[in-house]
């Protein structure tokens, strides 16, 4: 039977109300194969998220906090759709994460999640404005109209002169505003991002932060950071310790 995204609306008020929403979820990853550990098969693991539960609205823009290891990356990868929990709920934007398949999940990423990564992930061959376009071939938009919706997004991060130039031929700034453009030309309803300023100096970290804030009016941001600056201008700050939310507000 075919796996459509349709299929998996929550049909709970309470939870498709929320733009991202996460209910005990645990997720656990293995620490090397069980012949390695143990004569009776027992696999080690880590237990990296351990029971959050987390709503999150249109037009928030939420900074995921916490200390090394305490889960901010597992967690953003989750209500990104990249990943599954091992157990708990997660929905995005109405649809129930946990019950698609591989494939449903990643038609789910397509229509409804912009992800920007530390490290950009462009791919180089491409000029910026390949890249912002990039995720309009997969939607079947036609060359033309990809072409100017990408230009359209460079100039709103500032970049309309650099369109044709190659990630190597742009600053670490300015290829995060790509990646930023790129994650947010399909429109979606939900951006995230883990550890966007990283790589970035103060002052261009500031920067590229107007631009995460400004489109959070319209959608749901969430940012996986160690940086005071974006835990700063959050509306709201989640920490987390040990895969534990032990602070929301
Ligand atoms: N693929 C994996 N396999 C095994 N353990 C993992 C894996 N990914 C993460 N972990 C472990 O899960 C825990 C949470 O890791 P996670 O990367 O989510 O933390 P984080 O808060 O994002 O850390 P950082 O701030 O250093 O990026 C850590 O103990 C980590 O070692």
């Amino acid at each position: 039977m075919a796996d459509s995204v349709a299929d998996h609306r929550l049909r709970s008020a309470d939870e498709s109300s929320f733009a991202l929403h996460c209910q005990n979820v645990v997720r656990e990853y293995s620490r090397g194969s069980a012949s390695m550990f143990s004569s009776r098969g027992d696999v080690p693991t880590v237990r990296a998220l351990d029971g959050v539960s987390l709503s999150i609205s249109t037009g928030e823009f939420v900074a995921i906090a916490g200390p090394s290891g305490s889960g901010k990356s597992t967690l953003l990868h989750l209500l990104a759709a990249l990943d599954t929990p091992d157990s708990g709920d997660i929905s995005v934007a109405g649809t129930d994460v946990t019950s698609l398949s591989s494939r449903g999940r990643t038609t789910l990423r397509r229509d409804t999640i912009g992800i920007v990564f530390q490290h950009f992930h462009l791919l180089p061959s491409l000029s910026a404005r390949g890249n912002v376009a990039l995720p309009l071939i997969e939607r079947g938009v036609p060359k033309r109209a990809r072409r100017e919706r990408a230009v359209e997004l460079l100039e709103q991060v500032g970049l309309g002169d650099r369109a044709t130039h190659k990630p190597g031929e742009l600053s670490g700034g300015e290829q995060q505003r790509v990646a930023i453009a790129r994650a947010l030309v399909s429109d979606p309803d939900v951006l995230v991002a883990d550890e966007p300023t990283g790589e970035l100096d103060t002052e261009t970290g500031h920067r590229v932060l107007d631009y995460i804030e400004q489109t959070a009016d319209e959608r749901a941001v969430v940012v996986a950071t160690h940086d005071q600056h974006v835990i700063d201008r959050a509306d709201r700050v989640v920490r987390l310790r040990d895969g534990v939310v032990v602070n929301d507000g």
